[in-house]
């Protein structure tokens, strides 16, 4: 359906803030009262008035009594675009990333790239915020539409012109990302996640799709990775709206991977642009980091940087937080890489990455989190035993259930794993097996700086407990 905000929308300068949460309404504020998952957010109309919402955004059949209903079937999004309006300006460059896999490393190498280029820049993700500066955490991938429209604000008056977010399925089912003018979106891949918000997988994809139909602006860019087994489907797709097309991998148009040799600290990538031939030595392990480094280096051509130039800034970026970080040598000698896989491709991914750097054994370490997918636990202890050496299957974050409960249904999948209950307990175990041609993978938490229990968040960091438990 479509929404379009002409001029002031009628809304005066009497108007002074939004929100979606009655509890943040203050005289003066817009709210947006929307049916969610839990509870139907029109409930909370009065409450907003009582606390001085001078307008309601809400369905024609929500009762608004004592302050103006602005009505429209689509509230969620017409509430986007009116407090985008009163947030902006925005940093003029804006760019997309979405997919399963590979937004976070997408959107902070092209963060990097960009300010190697000398661009003010920054990413907006499961990191939080991240400048040259800072990094302010967030709490969601892509946050509500209040936190992120306020966010690219503080942005552009901190002097960022060029700014990266990741566009997640739940951000653009819910309209958290509208109202920007957003110059390219980038597509890494699509795998089975997130099913149990969104019910199939053609919804989840249309849900992602939601990126290229609607939040880049008609004239913008669209970067495809090509070797996907969705992005023909996504290339079809954006080609149908007229984006202007660069597709990217080893069947990309608009940069091509024409070779890919693993070195002892990264890889050694041939990409073919322009009929030129670029050598690069990327610092970063495994294929699908040479996936996300590719996408990003598309995002920054798409938005102007030079081919030569930005395939040269390639062999300068720094890895990602908790994604395959190399938290410690072991006093073996094993390393110990930390990486944020946890979805059964993701997994598969990571421990592929690192084979080609294994002389001996790949121990793999993870769990599943509670409250979620939980028809993913099997799949992710089949992917880990068929590609692992020896499979170590812990806890990541229970949340509400009960971890052992978590760890049968993974195990169910692993035949020949080993269970240790206790994230800490099992990192110590799969660091003290390692020998000094082994390589330990702590999978599932990467960055995450605390672990999720019942409805505590205690401090728990792979890579500190890593580094105790290896000294
Ligand atoms: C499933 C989901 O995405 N839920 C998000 C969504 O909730 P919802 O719309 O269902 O809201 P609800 O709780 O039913 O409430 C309905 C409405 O009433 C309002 N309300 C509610 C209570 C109250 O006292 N007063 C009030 O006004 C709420 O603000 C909301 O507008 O909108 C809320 C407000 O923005 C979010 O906090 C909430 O994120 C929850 C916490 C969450 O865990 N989301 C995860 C699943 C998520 O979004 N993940 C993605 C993907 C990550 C990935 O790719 O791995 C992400 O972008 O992080
Ligand atoms: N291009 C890719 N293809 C497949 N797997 C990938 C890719 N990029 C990253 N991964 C795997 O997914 C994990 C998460 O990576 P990243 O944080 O960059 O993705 P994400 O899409 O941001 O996920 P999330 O939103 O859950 O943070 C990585 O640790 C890695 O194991």
């Amino acid at each position: 359906m479509d929404v379009e905000v002409d001029g002031d929308a009628g809304l005066d300068t009497s108007v002074t803030g939004f929100a979606i949460d009655n509890r943040k309404v203050a005289p003066g504020t817009v709210f947006g009262a929307f049916q969610g998952l839990r509870v139907n957010g029109e409930v909370y109309i009065p409450d907003a008035v009582k606390a001085g919402a001078i307008a309601v955004v809400a369905r024609p059949e929500a009762k608004v009594e004592g302050a103006v209903h602005i009505a429209h079937p689509n509230p969620r999004r017409l509430f986007a675009l009116l407090a985008a309006r009163y947030f902006s300006p925005f940093p003029d460059v804006t760019v997309a990333v979405t997919g399963t896999n590979g937004k976070t490393s997408t959107v902070e190498l092209t963060r990097q790239l960009w300010r190697m280029l000398g661009h003010k820049s920054a990413s907006i993700g499961t990191l939080g915020v991240t400048t040259s500066v800072d990094q302010v955490s967030t709490g969601l991938t892509t946050p509500d539409i209040v936190t992120f429209l306020s966010n690219m604000s503080g942005l552009r008056r901190e002097g960022i012109t060029h700014a990266a977010f990741e566009a997640s399925s739940h951000g653009l089912a819910q309209y958290r990302t509208e109202g920007l003018p957003v110059v390219a979106g980038g597509f890494t891949n699509l795998s089975r996640d997130h099913l149990d918000y969104h019910g199939d997988m053609d919804s989840y994809f249309e849900a992602k799709m939601r990126l290229f139909d609607e939040v880049v602006a008609p004239d913008g860019a669209a970067v495809i990775w090509a070797d996907d087994e969705w992005s023909d489907k996504v290339i079809e797709r954006v080609t149908k709206r007229g984006l202007r097309l660069l597709s990217v991998g080893v069947k990309g148009q608009a940069l091509r991977l024409a070779n890919r040799t693993p070195t002892q600290l990264g890889q050694a990538l041939e990409i073919e642009a322009d009929g030129k031939i670029y050598k690069v030595n990327l610092p970063l392990i495994g294929a699908y980091q040479a996936a996300n480094a590719l996408t990003a280096a598309g995002l920054v051509v798409a938005t102007g940087g030079d081919i030569a130039k930005v395939l040269e800034l390639l062999s300068r970026v720094q890895p990602v937080r908790g994604r395959l970080e190399r938290a410690v040598i072991s006093k073996a000698g094993a390393p110990v890489y930390v990486d944020y896989a946890h979805t059964p491709d993701g997994l598969r991914a990571a421990i592929e990455a690192l084979r080609p750097h294994t002389k001996g054994r790949l121990i793999a370490l993870f769990g599943a989190g509670g409250d979620r997918d939980a028809g993913k636990r099997p799949l992710m202890g089949k992917v880990a035993t068929e590609l692992a050496d020896h499979v170590i299957v812990t806890d990541d974050n229970p949340r509400s259930e009960d971890p052992s409960v978590i760890r049968s249904a993974v195990m169910a999948g692993a035949p020949g794993a080993e269970e240790i209950g206790g994230r800490r307990a099992a990192i110590a175990a799969a660091i003290a097996q390692a020998g000094a041609d082994d390589i330990v993978l702590l999978a599932g938490k990467g960055h995450e700086q605390g672990q999720i229990i019942g409805d505590r968040v205690l401090p728990f960091d792979d890579v500190t407990v890593a580094r105790e438990c290896a000294g």
